[in-house]
């Protein structure tokens, strides 16, 4: 177990101890110099002999200054209030994904460890985010299959009738969040993890109070702390949020503000399930619809599930799904929201949107993206706000310790080490997670945890946040990691190298074909002469499984010549990855680059 002991030390001489000075121990210095381990003015000093007057003197002042003169040896530490024993060696922020995995590493590496939570245990992923939504994607997923007439003939399968019991889709997605919460809890419990309930707010270096807002009488100190207060939805200006869902009243919901991930993935849930399925709240907030970012349960609200006949996207940018491979957005439109009851916007921001009201319908004003003109205006029975998420910092008491957020995010380093107003470093102190902004993903909130263990255990790691995968959960998948395209091309371009593409489709996988899902496609952005992987993108059934195998190349530095002679087994859905390995064309010459790497260019050699 690490010590939670001091970490900074002043060496001055004392010859008495002072009233507010209370001797910890005490030990012989080099040359029998008497060496005390002190409590003064709050700090934990580790200092040699000096004169009783000296002591008095410096009680309200800082001890470096008093004893700039005196010491025999001196390295006071500068920061007044940072304490110098610890209650933990670590205390996290937040118990989301993000905490939760940053908790867990830190006991495997011996740290006396508290994590701190105002809500609930899981955060957003657990209680309001990827599990629920995953839970209804599933069933969705299935819905969409067993209504396929054309995909059920061609498996020689007859099904009469499709149905589905709401309340128990509702629940299905209700169980499977507690039940992951209580997972994540259980084993904070169980390794020893200390669960501090309340807002946590920094009130000085290495002090964090807690309890409930306003009351937080609780402070405790840690060598080190890591902030991970997650996101909450981002609401452009202008869009008024009609309150809360109850779900017990059918109405079709018509507009999805925004086409990014959650867009995406709830259209693919509307459109699956019908209009069986209603909500009354006019406008929503997708974290609404599955309970709200507050530390007051009262507001908690039920979880159900709302469908629409049709969906309107509303996208300020020119294409749909703007975030992907331009070529994946293009073929995801053609498969996800071409053959199926959506409608789309593109280029234009949803400026205004007034609720429903007496009878009226929503009202969406949208403005042109370039002219800033207004273009049009919608009327639609209820409309859904994706239009990303905005960092959760408020209360945390950074002002405290001259830190000042940038639109809300945390700034960091990429170390994941939060710096202060003028740009340093704040010491023991780390933003993980959403919080941050780096990128906004449950696993990249562990990862990023996980990396801020190991360095406060004492092993320097930096994650490369190239090799963190995403994925999209619709029907197919969509899967992707490193750069897009035109990011490659990009960096092509300022680094003077050039770049290749590499396709497989899934119509040639015997699985996929055997299962009748054979539209996809993977696509491979790599160096030919290198072979280092850029990018990998996947639409296509199980993308988002299939995608790992491409990040742990990236991860591991893996190059295309060596990956192309993994095998895989047969008939699977990843032989889509092992043939787009193998089509690519790089240089056999690798060796004998890395060998000449650094060498000068061939030209300055003939000169
Ligand atoms: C609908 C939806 C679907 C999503 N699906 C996916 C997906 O499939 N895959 C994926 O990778 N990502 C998904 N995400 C994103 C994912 O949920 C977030 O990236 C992830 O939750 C971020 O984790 P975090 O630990 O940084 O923050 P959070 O999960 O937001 O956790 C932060 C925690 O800190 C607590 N907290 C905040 N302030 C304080 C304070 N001062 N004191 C004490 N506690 C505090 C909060 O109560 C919360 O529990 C989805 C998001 C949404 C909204
Ligand atoms: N499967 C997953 O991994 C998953 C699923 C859901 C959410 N998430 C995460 O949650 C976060 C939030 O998801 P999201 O879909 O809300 O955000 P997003 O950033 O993925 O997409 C938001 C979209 O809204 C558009 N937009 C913004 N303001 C607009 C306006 N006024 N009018 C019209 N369009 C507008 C943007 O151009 C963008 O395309 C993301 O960062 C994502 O990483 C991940």
């Amino acid at each position: 177990m690490h010590s939670s002991s001091s970490s900074s030390s002043s060496s001055i001489s004392l010859y008495f101890p002072p009233p507010n000075c209370s001797v910890l121990n005490k030990r012989s210095h080099k040359n029998h110099v008497p060496q005390f381990s002190v409590r003064f003015c709050g700090l934990r000093k580790e200092v040699l002999a000096i004169s009783f007057s000296q002591f008095k003197r410096c009680e309200t002042q800082r001890v470096s200054n008093v004893l700039r003169n005196n010491v025999v040896s001196a390295s006071v530490d500068d920061n007044e209030s940072a304490p110098t024993s610890f209650d933990y060696d670590l205390v996290i922020i937040g118990a989301g994904v993000g905490g939760h995995g940053a908790a867990l590493h830190a006991v495997e590496k011996g740290l006396k460890t508290a994590i701190i939570e105002g809500d609930v245990i899981g955060g957003t992923c657990v209680n309001r985010g990827c599990v629920p939504s995953k839970a209804l994607l599933a069933v969705s997923g299935r819905m969409r299959e067993l209504k396929n007439v054309h995909h059920l003939k061609a498996l020689g399968l007859q099904v009469s009738a499709a149905g589905y019991d709401r309340q128990a889709v509702a629940d299905h997605a209700n169980n499977l969040a507690s039940k992951i919460r209580n997972n994540l809890t259980n084993s904070l419990k169980a390794l020893g993890v200390d669960i501090l309930t309340g807002v946590g707010t920094i009130v000085g270096p290495q002090r964090v109070k807690y309890g409930k807002v306003g009351f937080s009488d609780n402070e405790v100190t840690a060598r080190d702390i890591i902030i991970a207060t997650g996101s909450v939805p981002f609401v452009p200006r202008g869009i008024e949020v009609d309150g809360f869902a109850s779900f017990k009243m059918q109405c079709p919901l018509e507009a999805i503000v925004g086409s990014g991930y959650i867009g995406l993935e709830f259209s693919d849930v509307y459109t699956a399930l019908g209009s069986e399925l209603g909500m009354i709240g006019k406008i929503k907030l997708l974290d609404d619809l599955l309970g709200t970012k507050t530390f007051d349960d009262s507001f908690r609200q039920d979880l159900t599930i709302f469908a629409s006949r049709f969906v309107t996207f509303i996208e300020a940018l020119d294409q749909l799904m703007p975030g992907f491979d331009p070529e994946i957005s293009k073929l995801a439109q053609r498969i996800l929201v071409n053959p199926r009851k959506i409608d789309y916007h593109t280029g234009v921001f949803a400026t205004k949107i007034t609720p429903a009201k007496d009878g009226r319908p929503v009202v969406i004003e949208l403005t042109d993206a370039k002219t800033k003109e207004l273009k049009e205006t919608l009327e639609v029975d209820a409309a859904l706000i994706a239009t990303g998420r905005a960092p959760f910092t408020e209360g945390l008491g950074l002002e405290n310790i001259n830190v000042l957020t940038q639109r809300g995010f945390i700034p960091v380093d990429e170390r994941m080490r939060v710096l202060d107003a003028d740009g340093k470093l704040v010491p023991h102190l780390y933003c993980i997670g959403d919080a941050n902004g780096k990128m906004m993903l449950a696993h990249a909130a562990s990862a990023q945890g996980i990396s801020v263990v190991e360095q406060v255990s004492g092993r320097d790691h930096v994650l490369n946040h190239l090799s963190i995968p995403a994925a999209c959960f619709t029907h197919p998948e969509i899967s992707m990691v490193g750069l897009t395209e035109p990011q490659a091309r990009e960096k092509a371009e300022k680094e003077g190298f050039e770049i290749s593409i590499a396709k497989t489709s899934f119509k040639a996988n015997t699985k996929a074909l055997a299962e009748n899902e054979g539209e996809g496609l993977a696509k491979l952005i790599y160096r030919p002469d290198n072979g280092e992987i850029l990018g990998v993108h996947i639409f296509g059934l199980h993308a988002a499984d299939l995608i790992h195998e491409a990040s742990n190349a990236i991860a591991l530095g893996t190059s295309i010549q060596d990956i192309k002679f993994a095998v895989h087994a047969h008939p699977t859905l990843s032989e889509v990855l092992d043939e787009l390995f193998k089509s690519a064309k790089a240089s056999h010459l690798r060796f004998w680059s890395l060998c000449f790497r650094n060498l000068p260019p061939l030209g300055y050699l003939k000169s």
